[in-house]
């Protein structure tokens, strides 16, 4: 550290968490690289460091003191503020490379008024330039894409319209299946049930028609998702769509459902960033459809817009609404920015009417731009009728709308309760015994808390001689009765975060007797919790060696020994057979064996993407702070098929309905030029 006052100053920012030890260790690291490095340069360094584990791509300088509000920094880091934005431009040091100067080796690059880590800097660069490629390279036309467009989504009143607002119906799905079909890359985003799977799977039911009329051979298709529970979900989605899906059995047929994770696509390999999939080692497809997009980082973008041959086809399915990636960018968000208002441009509607019959005109914008021509926004939820509560929250949030949100959770629906002032207490006994708060007459149909899988698993357990296929089938059961419902929350930490309420939950569950055994330290997520027959688990990290992803979540169950005695194992969903409507078999695993495992009573946000549940607990803090936003809480909302709880005070809903995500990138007004 160059200066006695600035080591001081960090040791301060850690104190007071403004600061982790890894931003400081970074700046330190930038200073053994240039010992005469003016300090406002080191504390930008740690400052940027700080911004990526929040999502950030970048600092924006000319943003910063909007920020210094925001994030009321203190007095030190003002005045080093002001030193950034009068030096700035005159910095020479070899930390720092303009973007537009000669290449050099500089860890930090400054790019018009943003400053990034090269690694970061170079990934927001690829991608763009990979998009623009592909948006750019001429893509031959399927034949009669006009007919067979007609043919799977008919405008006879067959597949209902999609209306928005006050303009004229328009058939999105239509729309979506045909800008996919002319290109190699599109995007096709939509809340909750709008249809990206049912218009994926026609635009792949469409595309493999024409080809196989073409083409002694099918098309290569793969599909990926960015964790394992979202590949399980498409998978399952896929195989009911089709069903009825109207096409030839050849072309039918040759329609994957097997769905793999974005890692195991690639093929991560133990102890590197790198995949086995890269741009020396493409992937053999044509077309690579991948699900859930809004959870795909910028690395891992980056990583598979290597590994895509040139000629194949990019589709991404996905909410922009929903919360971004964990790790640093929003790349579904900065490519759908502009999709609720369209921009087609005049050639873009002029092909749509012709091909499709559709009059996109309203949508039409003199600035569109080559991406735009690319993004197609669902917009009708077929989940969710007018009526439905959870649709209408989840409509009112996302607009930020918090009038309308206090407007649904005052009047009574069957299907969204809201509880203002619930305790920590309170929350484990909504998460127990759900029900109580159910309001719907059908009494099987309630929606109902844990309670109702640790009391099937008993209900249900088979006798130890009856084999293991009964023994895996119910634990199947169990995993389902488990999913039915989940408890979210905002923070990880706290009495209202994930790691207090698994405890008290475990707590309670013991004082009733629906776990026993051993609760050594349930707590922050270890191993050594204390395993015990009922103990659901979530993996905290991809484990290769055991084909477990980060997210999958699996049950502990007493299974007989074979020897007359019984043992602990831990049940995972196998991954799908194909043609199979869900996992229809089990895994188990010793819990000797799961390293890195969390108590799953309660999820984050976060981990819960990707997941669906028929009723979902939504735990607010009582207290604001950053986290809690706009697409937090529709995540959370959008989570629940049938019955949705919010806990949280009316301020804290306010709050949350009206603070928005804002990640720091480039990346939008890269492609915006395009
Ligand atoms: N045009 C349509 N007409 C009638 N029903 C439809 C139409 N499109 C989709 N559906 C139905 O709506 C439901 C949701 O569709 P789908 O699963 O394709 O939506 P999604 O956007 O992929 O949902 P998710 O939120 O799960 O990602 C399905 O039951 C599907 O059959």
């Amino acid at each position: 550290m160059p200066t006695e006052s600035l080591a001081a100053m960090f040791e301060s920012d850690i104190a007071q968490h403004r600061l982790r030890p890894l931003d400081v260790a970074l700046a330190r690291f930038l200073a053994e690289r240039d010992n005469a490095a003016p300090a406002p340069l080191l504390w930008l360094g740690a400052l940027l460091s700080r911004q990526l584990a929040d999502g950030h791509l970048c600092l924006d300088i000319d943003a910063l003191d909007a920020l210094a509000d925001e994030q009321q920094w203190p007095f030190p880091w003002r005045t080093l503020l002001r030193r950034v934005q009068e030096d700035v431009g005159t910095w020479r040091s070899p930390l720092i490379a303009d973007a537009k100067g000669q290449p050099t080796a500089a860890p930090l690059v400054r790019d018009g008024s943003r400053l990034y880590l090269r690694r970061y800097w170079n990934h927001e660069c690829h991608v763009a330039a990979a998009i623009r490629e592909r948006l750019a390279r001429p893509h031959e036309l399927p034949l009669q894409l006009a007919d067979e467009l007609q043919r799977l989504f008919p405008s006879n009143g067959k597949n209902p319209v999609e209306a928005v607002h006050d303009t004229a119906p328009l058939h999105w799905q239509k729309i979506a299946c045909a800008l996919a079909a002319r290109s190699a890359f599109s995007v096709i985003t939509g809340g909750p049930g709008t249809g990206k799977t049912t218009t994926v799977v026609r635009l792949l039911g469409l595309l493999q028609t024409l080809h196989l009329r073409e083409h002694a051979r099918p098309l290569r298709i793969r599909l990926a998702a960015p964790t394992g529970k979202a590949a399980e979900r498409l998978s399952a989605s896929i195989v009911a769509q089709l069903t009825t899906l109207d096409v030839d059995t050849d072309a039918r047929t040759a329609i994957p459902t097997q769905v793999d994770t974005l890692h195991r696509l690639l093929g991560s390999r133990p102890d590197t960033r790198r995949f086995r999939h890269d741009r020396a080692n493409p992937l053999h497809l044509d077309v690579l459809v991948i699900d859930e997009a809004s959870m795909i980082d910028l690395e891992m973008m980056s990583a598979v817009l290597s590994a895509l041959p040139a000629t194949a086809r990019l589709i991404l399915l996905g909410d922009k609404d929903q919360l971004s990636s964990v790790e640093a960018g929003a790349v579904l968000g900065d490519l759908c920015r502009r999709a609720q208002g369209g921009h087609y441009d005049d050639a873009t509607a002029q092909w749509l009417k012709a091909t499709t019959g559709e009059d996109v005109s309203p949508f039409v914008t003199a600035d569109a731009n080559a991406l735009d021509q690319q993004v197609a926004m669902l917009r009708h939820s077929h989940r969710f009728d007018a009526g439905s509560g959870i649709g209408r929250l989840a409509a009112a949030v996302n607009m930020g709308d918090a009038s309308a949100v206090h407007a649904l959770l005052t009047t009574a629906t069957t299907d969204v309760i809201w509880e203002p002032s619930a305790t920590p207490s309170h929350l484990v006994d909504l998460a127990i015994d759900g029900r109580s708060h159910a309001q719907d007459d059908s009494s099987d149909a309630n929606a109902c808390g844990h309670r109702h899988y640790l009391e099937q698993l008993r209900r249900q357990r088979p006798t130890d001689d009856a084999g293991n296929d009964a023994h895996d089938a119910w634990a199947l059961d169990t995993l389902r009765a488990f999913n039915r419902f989940q408890l979210l929350c905002a923070l990880r930490r706290g009495p209202y975060g994930v790691e207090g309420l698994n405890r008290q939950i475990a707590e309670a569950l013991q004082a009733r007797g629906l776990i026993e055994g051993r609760l050594a330290g349930v707590g922050p997520g270890h191993a050594n919790e204390g395993w015990y027959e009922g103990r659901p688990v979530m993996v905290t990290r991809n484990d290769y060696s055991l084909g477990l992803s980060n997210g999958d979540v699996g049950i502990c169950l007493r299974f007989p020994d074979g020897e007359g005695g019984a043992r602990l194992a831990v049940a995972f969903p196998a991954s799908t057979t194909p043609g199979a409507r869900g996992s229809t078999h089990v895994r188990r695993i010793l819990p000797s064996r799961l390293n890195d495992v969390a108590t799953a009573y309660a999820m984050t946000v976060h981990k819960s993407q990707g997941s669906e549940f028929e009723h979902t607990l939504l735990a607010l803090p009582p207290d604001p702070g950053p986290l809690l936003t706009r697409e937090l809480l529709y995540t959370g909302i959008t989570r629940a098929r049938r019955w949705f709880t919010l806990a949280g005070s009316e301020e804290i809903i306010e709050l949350a309905t009206r603070q928005q995500t804002r990640r720091y990138s480039g990346l939008a007004e890269r492609l915006g030029g395009c």
